[in-house]
């Protein structure tokens, strides 16, 4: 029997959820991974659906982090700031291609003289979420220091990374176009994959959440197969070794400069 509660039905991944603009993401692909594909099938995914994969959340102060969590999580909106003290934190769990996976979002806070506290959380995070708001320049300015911050505690060739724009309920659709020419700019530079969106409105929270949660089990079931030995299915697999990926060949380097 299953200690797990069972997975909400509105939780549950059959098709790879694409991403938000071509040009910025981690792939292009429109499904999943033909051998995770096998591989769920045959229930071949090892510990992966016993695995929880940790994902921080992080950026400036009052850009919206703990309100797109909560629209996720609770499907609820406060318009009053309270500042995260330190980190919070909520489990989701999915199904993905049938296989139980488990999502620890840890929300943690913007506001420097919590920085300390909150960056002693940022260990052992699979993805990490930074976060700017789609009307403050500012906010998108920093996102260079909170990655720097954050792969300082991650091996920066195992993360996946998101660049996300909130409240876009708030911009303009000028204001919008001109700082998404820039988010998408950085996106590439660091190799993340990028989303705009509003916890107002809902509008792309759950579609970004599913696509965090599919491409981390893509990673899972593909690191699972190298470790066990793929060769029974085919040649050895290496994620982010498809000419589908963006950022196959960029990462590394990219990455090197922020340690
Ligand atoms: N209009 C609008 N307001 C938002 C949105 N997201 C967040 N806010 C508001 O922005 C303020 C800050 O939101 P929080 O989610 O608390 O910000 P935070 O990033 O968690 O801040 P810290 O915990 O201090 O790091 C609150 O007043 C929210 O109501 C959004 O999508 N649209
Ligand atoms: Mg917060």
């Amino acid at each position: 029997m299953s200690v797990f509660p069972p997975v909400r039905r509105d939780r549950i991944i059959g098709q790879l959820p694409q991403c938000f603009r071509k040009d910025a993401a981690l792939h292009t692909k429109e499904e999943f991974n033909n051998k995770v594909k096998t591989a769920c099938q045959e229930q071949r995914t090892g510990t992966v659906g016993l695995k929880i994969s940790k994902v921080i959340v992080v950026g400036d102060l009052a850009v919206g982090k703990t309100c797109l969590i909560n629209r996720f999580c609770k499907d609820a909106f406060d318009k009053n700031y309270k500042a995260t003290i330190g980190v919070d934190f909520e489990m989701e769990r999915f199904e993905v291609l049938g296989v139980p996976f488990s999502l620890q979002l840890w929300d943690t806070a913007g506001q420097e003289r919590f920085k300390c506290i909150a960056s002693t959380y940022y260990r052992g995070a699979q993805i990490v979420i930074i976060a700017f708001d789609l009307t403050n320049v500012a906010s998108l300015g920093h996102v260079r220091q909170w990655l720097e911050d954050a792969l300082k505690e991650n091996d920066p060739t195992a993360v996946q990374l998101f660049l996300v724009g909130t409240k876009k309920d708030l911009s303009s659709p000028a204001q919008y176009s001109q700082i998404e020419r820039d988010a998408l700019r950085l996106a590439q530079e660091i190799s993340a994959e990028f989303w705009a969106m509003s916890s107002l409105t809902g509008e792309n929270v759950k579609e970004f959440f599913f696509r965090v949660a599919a491409l981390a089990f893509e990673a899972n079931v593909l690191a699972e197969l190298e470790k066990s030995g793929s060769r029974q299915i085919g040649e050895v697999v290496r994620i982010n070794s498809t000419s589908n990926s963006l950022y196959a060949t960029s990462k590394k380097k990219e990455l090197n400069c922020c340690r």
